[in-house]
């Protein structure tokens, strides 16, 4: 029996560090000096304004991008991981087609392709469009299709980069429900918001950056109820902050 069928719990993933991580483009500084510390199977939001460099962090601890200084690295072997994107990344192919070439790339055998892909586009309520081009889904539909790809790869951490922020209630509420389904599974969840509300539905614990700089990382309780700097406080209360 293959064992993605039956989405078992993974095994523990090894914390992901950042070690005074600065990033410069062009002369401009836009991270600087940011360590941080993933561990557990934790749900850790990113919050921050516009232009607080949550994006950036969110594609160095992936890989994406390198320092400019600093390190990012696994303290242990680097599980598998998955990314998540606002605007999904979606071949020109049906639904179904996504899926199988993600398998493939993943190097799954070619027989169990095609049960676990289906199975995948049931979960996450999305059988009736298998056959459908992915391009032409809905927004809702191809986040949906996103985390379906993202599902198979059995991630031992998932990245979410604004992953409702151009989604309705209803959607908004499909992509909450797969974040706890990877929660469950024992997935490690690094996902940025510009939703409070969503912020504190989803965290056990809040990263907050402004200007560049890591100013908070805390449980998300502490957080919202009693945040250590000027600048959250001000952020949560909705003042515009720069
Ligand atoms: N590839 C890039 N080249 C140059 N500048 C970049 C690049 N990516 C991001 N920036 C700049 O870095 C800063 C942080 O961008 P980032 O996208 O990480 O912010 P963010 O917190 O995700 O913002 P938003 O909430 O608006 O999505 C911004 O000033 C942005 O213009």
């Amino acid at each position: 029996m293959n064992t993605m069928l039956q989405a078992p719990a993974l095994t523990a993933v090894a914390p992901l560090a950042l070690e005074a991580v600065d990033f410069v483009h062009r002369g401009q500084p836009l991270l600087s000096d940011v360590s941080l510390r993933l561990a557990d199977c934790r749900r850790t939001l990113v919050l921050g304004p516009n232009g607080a460099g949550k994006s950036l962090l969110m594609r160095l601890a992936h890989g994406l991008l390198a320092p400019s200084q600093g390190r990012v690295h696994w303290e242990g072997a680097a599980p598998r991981q998955a990314m998540v994107f606002q605007h999904p990344v979606l071949l020109k192919r049906s639904a179904l087609d996504n899926l199988l070439y993600a398998l493939a790339v993943a190097g799954t055998p070619w027989r169990h392709r095609r049960p676990l892909a289906r199975a995948a586009l049931a979960r996450f309520g999305l059988a009736a469009l298998a056959r459908r081009p992915a391009r032409v889904l809905s927004g809702g539909e191809q986040q949906r299709l996103a985390l379906a790809r993202a599902w198979l790869l059995e991630p031992g951490m998932l990245f979410l980069d604004e992953p409702t922020s151009s989604l309705d209630p209803a959607a908004i509420k499909a992509v909450e429900a797969a974040v706890d389904d990877f929660h469950r599974r024992g997935t490690r969840i690094l996902m940025s918001t510009h939703d409070l509300h969503q912020a504190r539905r989803l965290a056990d614990e809040v990263v907050f950056l402004c200007g560049g700089r890591l100013l908070e990382h805390a449980p998300a309780e502490r957080f919202f109820t009693a945040p250590d700097t000027p600048e959250a406080a001000a952020f949560l209360r909705g003042e515009l902050i720069d």
